[in-house]
């Protein structure tokens, strides 16, 4: 007998994965936006900056790709004019050993020309191997320095990051972008060859083999569409599956994963989501199948036109029979030649639509690119004052700092506190100029934020985020992050000594030049509390005239902590400190506190101070002492 009360009830299904639509300006497909025509006008300009960027990466890859397309489509009418001239000798009157004879020098002309063909065609290959690996690093690279360079404030608008993974797949498409408008060319070259030949033999021929390749060309333009269309579906969910995946696959969030019992429902997620992606590509597949069938039956009947209308004139004798034999292959070359114009036509649109979405992300990344003037920031700052600011995230009701009036002076330590979600973290934010205000002004010295060059205020500032970064990185990186001090280590382990990591260090396997990557081959592990020791180090290590320490110390030992504090007591003279936290007994050593509520200053002063006042701070003292 089971005890009812412990029986537990049946587990529910787990949701599907939300589906995300956008409703903003991103989430619209510009093939709906734009007109066809529009948008096939569009291809020369990004084919126009495509080619541009292969120029500025191998000037001697292009030409030699150029030079083996036009030897290519030269050698491919060559071939096809001496071929028809071995066919009128070989099937014309008189004993075969003459008529072979004859044919000899236009079937070494065949030989020559066609082995030509080969290795240009080789070299080609080898050109466009130089050449696209330079194209997607740099696509690839100008993508991330894009991104980097942005204002913080863009990346919370709305479909910003949806329209950075549309950039991705155009960085990736870049891949084939050589290749296409390589085959494009040559096919190019190859068709104004062989279509000089056959309509050297009938006029009538070239008109009709167009026809019959056209409508295959139209449906490889159309394909590619609704795989666009398809893929601007899916644009929101691969995002979203992308960053699962990381989260879900990171081994630094394996515990987490684990141990929580999420690893089943991750992967169902995972697969849910995949499913719904797949199910639209499904779905687009019978239209897809469509427009093949149509396209080709069209064509079919053309190409049967075209040998109908060979065979007439043959039989009319409008042309001699050896010329109509000529014409067999004339046809098939030009049919070969004519079909790959249009389908590599078609394939260079299908690229181009995604290297349009790289293109614009980029022209988007260029316009949210800080322009915020030329002012710089003194090496030694005496003041930072903070005149009536407000800031309100994209989408977000109420401003996250609202009307805030501060000075902070050098050799002050502040210290924010307040709940979660006050606003602590985006006052420091608006305090290094990180983000602008919406309204009021951050001036250093007088000098407004919005006014000066942020690498020259960013030069200036030393930040420990609440969510700092492990970087992949040797040790000593990890602290100076690429910016030594001296060419000795000596800084180095100062920083590393006012953090107490001193013996940590020294007892990795290959001290400062040890890899904190566990996931890479030789490379170790720190503890959380050591991380974030060594972020603590990062920021002590840069020596700038504000240092702001958001919850520095939440994972740190007591002895941690405690150096940690007397460190930034040690050093506070010649800068400006701030810390936001929660520990409140941490506040004692600041020269004053200030506690946000809902994005406003509600009070301000030193500890006892405010625990005597008995307000909001007193509150939360009183809190953290009732256990
Ligand atoms: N990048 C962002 N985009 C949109 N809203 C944000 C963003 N960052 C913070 N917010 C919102 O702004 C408000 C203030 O957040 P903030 O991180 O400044 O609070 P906080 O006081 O530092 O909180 P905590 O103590 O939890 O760290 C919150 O309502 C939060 O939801």
């Amino acid at each position: 007998m089971t005890d009812a009360s412990t029986e537990s009830p049946p587990t529910p299904q787990p949701p599907p994965p939300a589906t995300i639509g956008y409703e903003g300006e991103s989430g619209k497909n510009p093939l709906e936006e734009a007109s066809f025509r529009a948008m096939c006008g569009r291809l020369p300009s990004v084919l126009g900056r495509t080619a541009r960027m292969a120029w500025a990466v191998d000037r001697t890859g292009v030409v030699l790709l150029l030079g083996c397309q036009l030897v290519t489509g030269v050698a491919a009418a060559l071939v096809l004019t001496a071929t028809s001239r071995a066919m009128t000798h070989i099937l014309g009157l008189g004993p075969v050993s003459e008529r072979l004879h004859g044919a000899l020098p236009a079937l070494a002309v065949v030989t020559a020309a066609a082995a030509t063909g080969r290795i240009s065609s080789a070299l080609a290959s080898y050109a466009d191997g130089r050449i696209t690996p330079r194209l997607v690093t740099e696509a690839d690279v100008a993508l991330v320095s894009a991104v980097c360079r942005v204002e913080a404030a863009a990346y919370g608008e709305d479909g910003f990051a949806d329209r950075q993974e549309a950039a991705e797949v155009g960085v990736t498409r870049t891949t084939t972008m050589v290749k296409d408008a390589q085959r494009f060319m040559a096919a190019l070259v190859r068709m104004i060859a062989a279509g000089g030949v056959i309509t050297a033999l009938h006029w009538l021929m070239l008109p009709l083999l167009l026809l019959a390749v056209l409508p295959a060309g139209l449906g490889a333009v159309l394909s590619a569409r609704v795989d666009y269309e398809t893929h601007y579906l899916n644009l929101a969910d691969r995002n979203v599956r992308g960053m699962m995946r990381w989260w879900a696959a990171y081994s630094r969030h394996g515990d987490e994963v684990r141990a929580n019992g999420m690893t089943g429902y991750l992967v169902y997620w995972y697969r849910a989501l995949s499913e719904r992606i797949d199910r639209r590509i499904l779905d687009a597949a019978p239209r897809m199948l469509r427009i093949v069938l149509a396209t080709s039956a069209l064509g079919g009947l053309f190409l049967l036109g075209t040998w109908a209308a060979l065979a007439w004139l043959a039989m009319t004798g409008r042309v001699a029979l050896p010329v109509a034999a000529t014409a067999v292959v004339a046809v098939q070359t030009t049919l070969g030649a004519l079909t790959q114009f249009v389908q590599n036509g078609a394939a260079m649109f299908h690229t181009s639509l995604y290297l349009a979405d790289m293109r614009a992300f980029l022209d988007l990344a260029a316009e949210r690119a800080p322009r915020r003037g030329e002012s710089t920031i003194a090496e030694e700052v005496e003041e930072i004052r903070l005149e009536e600011v407000t800031h309100r995230y994209h989408g977000k009701e109420e401003p996250a700092v609202d009307g805030v009036s501060l000075t902070l002076r050098r050799g002050e330590i502040l210290a924010i506190v307040g709940e979660n979600g006050s606003g602590k973290s985006t006052l420091t934010r608006l305090i290094t100029g990180i983000l602008l205000p919406d309204k009021g002004r951050v001036r250093w010295d007088g000098i407004d934020l919005a006014g000066a060059r942020p690498e020259s205020v960013w030069s200036r500032t030393a930040l420990v985020p609440q969510n700092f970064a492990c970087w992949p990185l040797r040790t000593r990186e990890n602290i100076t992050l690429g910016q030594p001090r001296t060419h000795d280590d000596e800084p180095v382990w100062e920083a590393v000594a006012a953090v107490g990591m001193r013996e940590a260090i020294e007892g990795l396997p290959h001290g400062l030049d040890t890899l904190l990557a566990r996931e890479i081959y030789g490379g170790v592990e720190l503890s959380g509390g050591q991380w974030q020791r060594l972020a603590c180090a990062r920021a002590l290590y840069r020596r700038t005239p504000l240092l702001i320490l958001d919850e520095p110390t939440s994972q740190m030992d007591p002895r941690g902590e405690h150096r940690i504090f007397l460190e930034i007591k040690r050093i506070a003279a010649r800068r400006m400190t701030i810390v936001v936290t929660h520990q409140l007994e941490n506040t004692r050593f600041a020269d004053r506190i200030i506690v946000m509520r809902q994005g406003r200053v509600v009070e301000q002063g030193r500890y006892d101070e405010l625990v005597a006042g008995g307000g909001l701070f007193a509150e939360l003292v009183a809190l953290a002492k009732d256990r």
